[in-house]
């Protein structure tokens, strides 16, 4: 059987992180090794002769589920009938900029964005939003979509998750492959809080296999936190691959499922579970099954974490209210 080519729209095509994605969404990564997929590149004016090239790269690279690609500077037109929306392009801090300058500037983009899914988008569009400060952005993006479920828009956390499991492998000497139910809390941002507490280690609860809270404290939080920092400071620009990496799990994991036993983290509209204000778009632990996500309930959190948890979380409180202020949501 045949069948239909999904409609993924990415933004910031041209970028550096659009150039590590496009090719592992061509050749199946995405949504799976037999569904066939058309590319929809969004970039701004400056950026569509870049976005040709890598689209002339794409044509040559002969991949069998790619159905076709076009390039837009219009959202209208780039998120016209999209399934799947990859939102990675975005303002980034440049110097001297205050946080309510960063804020209004990505405002200017994901609210007519979010505007522009709403009135074009496929009925069953996700919509993963990778540009930074990336919970805001989808909640200015959310807000402008009043006739799109809210669920529908999710802020990537998953380099997050990606980045505490390996520094936990490391710790421990255990295979990546053996550690199950980490979770992100909280904000894509240094405040955001990896939580080891409930993870498993080849079964076993992995803060007692690590068993040592300074270490937590002190090297392991800062070091998944700030690793964001530690790579612009390295490679002189920020994660592309990782982060591209990340973008294409997000999606295979909420389209495909969580497997048995285990679960992901997404920054979600929150439900008001474990505290956090209904609406923020926040961090938590999800199962996901036929498209869907559920937050994990009934999790025990202990005073280290619920700190933790509160302070990322009252840091999407501020990013709200600022981006309120400005009339953005
Ligand atoms: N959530 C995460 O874990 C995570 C990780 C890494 C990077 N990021 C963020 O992802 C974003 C992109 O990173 P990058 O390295 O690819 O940046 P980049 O500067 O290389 O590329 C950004 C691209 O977006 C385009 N763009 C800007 N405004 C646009 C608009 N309105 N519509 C369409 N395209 C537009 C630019 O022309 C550029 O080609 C940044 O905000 C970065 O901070 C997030
Ligand atoms: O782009 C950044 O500021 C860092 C990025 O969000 C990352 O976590 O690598």
């Amino acid at each position: 059987m045949t069948r239909t080519p999904v409609n993924v729209t990415v933004t910031g095509a041209a970028g550096q992180i659009g150039y590590a994605l496009l090719f592992r969404i061509a050749s199946g990564h995405l949504l799976g090794s037999d569904v066939p997929v058309k590319l929809r590149l969004l970039e701004i004016p400056q950026g569509m002769k870049a976005a040709e090239g890598t689209a002339m790269e794409l044509d040559d690279c002969a991949f069998p589920l790619l159905r076709g690609i076009d390039i837009f500077d219009d959202p209208n037109q780039g998120f016209e009938g999209a399934n799947v929306a990859l939102l990675v392009g975005a303002r980034p801090r440049t110097k001297g900029m205050e946080r309510g300058d960063l804020l209004s500037a990505n405002g200017g983009i994901f609210k007519p964005q979010g505007k522009a899914i709403n009135d074009h988008a496929a009925d069953d569009i996700k919509v993963l939003v990778v540009g930074n400060p990336a919970n805001t952005n989808a909640l200015i993006a959310q807000a402008a979509a009043p006739d799109v479920p809210a669920e529908r828009f999710t802020a990537m956390t998953r380099l997050d998750h990606n980045r505490a499991i390996s520094q936990l492998a490391a710790k421990t000497g255990a295979a990546v492959s053996d550690i199950k139910r980490l979770t992100i809390w909280g904000n894509h941002s240094a405040t955001q809080y990896p939580d080891i507490f409930h993870a498993e280690i080849a079964g076993k609860n992995a803060a007692e296999v690590v068993s040592d809270e300074a270490w937590l404290a002190d090297t392991f939080i800062p070091t998944v936190a700030k690793r964001g920092a530690a790579i612009i400071e390295a490679r002189g620009a920020s994660s592309a691959a990782s982060a591209a990496n990340a973008a294409i799990d997000h999606v295979h994991t909420w389209v495909n499922g969580t497997a048995a036993g285990d679960w992901t983290s997404m920054g979600i509209p929150s439900d008001g579970s474990y505290g956090v204000p209904e609406g923020i778009i926040s961090s938590f632990p999800v199962t996901t099954k036929d498209g869907a996500y559920e937050i994990v309930q009934g999790l025990d959190i202990n005073e280290f974490s619920r700190a933790r948890i509160d302070a990322s979380v009252q840091e999407l409180v501020e990013e709200r209210d600022a981006v309120r202020e400005l009339g953005l949501i």
